[in-house]
């Protein structure tokens, strides 16, 4: 069996329906794996950069105490008779200095005027150099320890972060500024936020929402770059109005990606770990890929499988219906078809043979009701007619003779006008019987009218003549006895006219002469048979 695709063939449509029905699945799987999948990875990465974030905050955060510190130790030990004093000022800042040098660029010892007055170690035009403008400066001489605004150094031109811290005299005035000052990018320095990876595109900040500005970042040439404006990225935004967590965002790059946010408190800082929601959600791309990959992949051989099953299924069904064409055009005979399996394509198969059986028993009835006679179910002209073809078929090879004799009733309409039809009917069903008892079974008797009947033998051997007339007195004797009809009796008798035929003779003319000579034996004074 070809497969040809045809929109009215239930095979096509169960192809098609399971076809769409898997491509459904698996774009069905594609969204909600990938809606499911999203979120997980949303809440274990957000979990992980909130790690990272957190860890790298503690990391700066301990950077700044250790260094806040130490600068409010050495300002509690400086001797304040050193400030008229610049070399031994050097050296007492450089033995402190090298004890711990925890500030790469230095320590740096300002008066009243914000004018340096000594440096360790010394840089070149650093002494003589003002700071009155700065904000650590500011603060420190209002007697309070100071973290200034990242900026880039004006001895070095690099990013440095300078803290300051007051020296007072006995009586608590302020009589000069200590200040360290670290190289943002030193070996010492927040090298957490240096030295930590996130995937391969994604990366830290450190923040100072109060400067706007970046402070530290993965990417060097972001350090002391302005913050984006806001609304350019909401969860900077946030971050910058105080917001501490994880969240989904648009960079002002117009890169999606997660984010999680850490503060620094001693530096009123924040840290930002983030990570492209590409890199972050490549497992979801990949998954989705792999269904998508896969079903491409299975889908023909779906098809193909579909089709062979639905042929291996549907083959007794398309071979009972071939078969019961054939049996429509009559091609075959009308037969039951075999049922090759217990599945519903058996049971159609079983409830065919039986819609088949049922016809075949409408079709045997109704060639009997067209052969037989209803009151008497004895052959009829018709089937008389095809006896007597075989009849003298036979007779012909076997040179043999037939003979036809020609039955009418004597005074049988008086019965039906006397006694009523039914008992008409009752008399012809015992003429029946009694004929019948007096032939042989290969003879025919036939019912050819109302009260005419035909008996037709054949085969007769020699002295057919004998045979015949044998047969015929039989039958004449058979109407002595009367008739028991319901509440009455009658008596009936039989004129017989018979014809003697062989293998040459024409079975029309056969009767006709039996027929005639029939009515001869009526003239002749009824009861009695004539020859042809
Ligand atoms: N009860 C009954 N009567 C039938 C049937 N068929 C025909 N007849 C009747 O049979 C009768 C036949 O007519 P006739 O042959 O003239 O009757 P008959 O009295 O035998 O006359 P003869 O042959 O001249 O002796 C008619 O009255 C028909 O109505 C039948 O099936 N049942």
């Amino acid at each position: 069996m070809m497969f040809r695709f045809s929109l009215n063939s239930l095979t096509t449509r169960i192809i098609i329906l399971g076809t769409v029905l898997l491509l459904v699945g698996a774009l069905g799987r594609v969204v909600f794996l990938t809606d499911y999948l999203r979120k997980d990875v949303t809440e274990l990465t957000s979990a992980q950069l909130l790690t990272i974030a957190n860890y790298v905050a503690q990391d700066v955060d301990r950077d700044i105490i250790v260094r806040r510190d130490f600068l409010a130790h050495v300002a509690k030990t400086f001797p304040l008779a050193l400030l008229g004093k610049p070399q031994a000022l050097q050296a007492w800042l450089g033995e402190r200095h090298d004890l711990n040098p925890l500030f790469s660029r230095g320590l740096v010892v300002l008066d009243t005027n914000g004018v340096v007055i000594s440096d360790y170690p010394a840089l070149p035009e650093r002494v003589g150099s003002s700071a009155s403008d700065r904000d650590y400066f500011q603060q420190a001489l209002r007697g309070k320890a100071a973290i200034g605004q990242p900026i880039l150094g004006r001895a070095a031109g690099i990013p440095v972060l300078p803290m300051a811290e007051p020296l007072r005299d006995d009586t608590g005035k302020v009589r000069a500024v200590l200040v360290g000052i670290s190289a943002l990018q030193s070996a010492n320095f927040m090298e957490a936020l240096y030295s930590t990876r996130i995937g391969h595109s994604g990366g830290l900040l450190l923040i100072s929402p109060r400067h706007g500005l970046f402070v530290g970042s993965s990417d060097p040439g972001m350090i002391l770059a302005k913050t984006p404006p806001a609304g350019v990225n909401k969860l900077h935004d946030l971050t910058m109005e105080g917001f501490r967590g994880t969240g989904i965002t648009i960079n002002a790059k117009g890169i999606e990606e997660l984010a999680a946010t850490a503060s620094v408190p001693s530096a009123d800082w924040v840290v930002v770990a983030r990570l492209p929601t590409t890199e972050a959600f490549t497992p979801v791309a990949r998954l989705r890929q792999f269904v998508l990959r896969n079903t491409a992949i299975i889908l023909p051989i779906f098809v193909i499988f579909m089709i062979l099953m639905m042929r291996h299924l549907m083959r007794p069904l398309m071979d009972t219906a071939r078969r019961a064409d054939r049996m429509t055009l009559g091609e075959i005979p009308l037969e039951s078809l075999p049922v090759v399996r217990k599945d519903e394509v058996g049971h159609l198969t079983a409830a065919f043979n039986r819609v088949l059986g049922k016809l075949l028993e409408s079709r045997a009835e109704l060639t009997h009701i067209a052969h037989h006679d209803l009151l008497t179910g004895l052959p009829n002209r018709k089937l008389l007619a095809d006896r007597m073809k075989l009849a003298l078929a036979r007779a012909q090879r076997s040179h043999g003779k037939v003979a036809v004799l020609f039955l009418d009733l004597d005074g049988f309409k008086p019965i039906n006008d006397r006694f009523g039809h039914e008992s008409g009917d009752l008399a012809l069903c015992e003429v029946t019987r009694r004929l019948t008892s007096v032939i042989r079974r290969e003879d025919t008797l036939a019912r050819v009218g109302g009260d005419e009947f035909v008996i037709l033998l054949s085969d007769l051997g020699a002295a057919p003549e004998a045979a015949v007339t044998s047969v015929a007195n039989k039958c004449l004797a058979v109407f002595e006895r009367p008739f028991l009809l319901p509440h009455q009796s009658c008596q009936l008798a039989t004129s017989i006219g018979i014809a003697l035929g062989d293998g040459d003779s024409d079975q029309d003319r056969l009767l006709i002469a039996a027929d005639q000579a029939m009515y001869r034996a009526k003239e002749a004074g009824r009861g009695r048979f004539c020859w042809a």
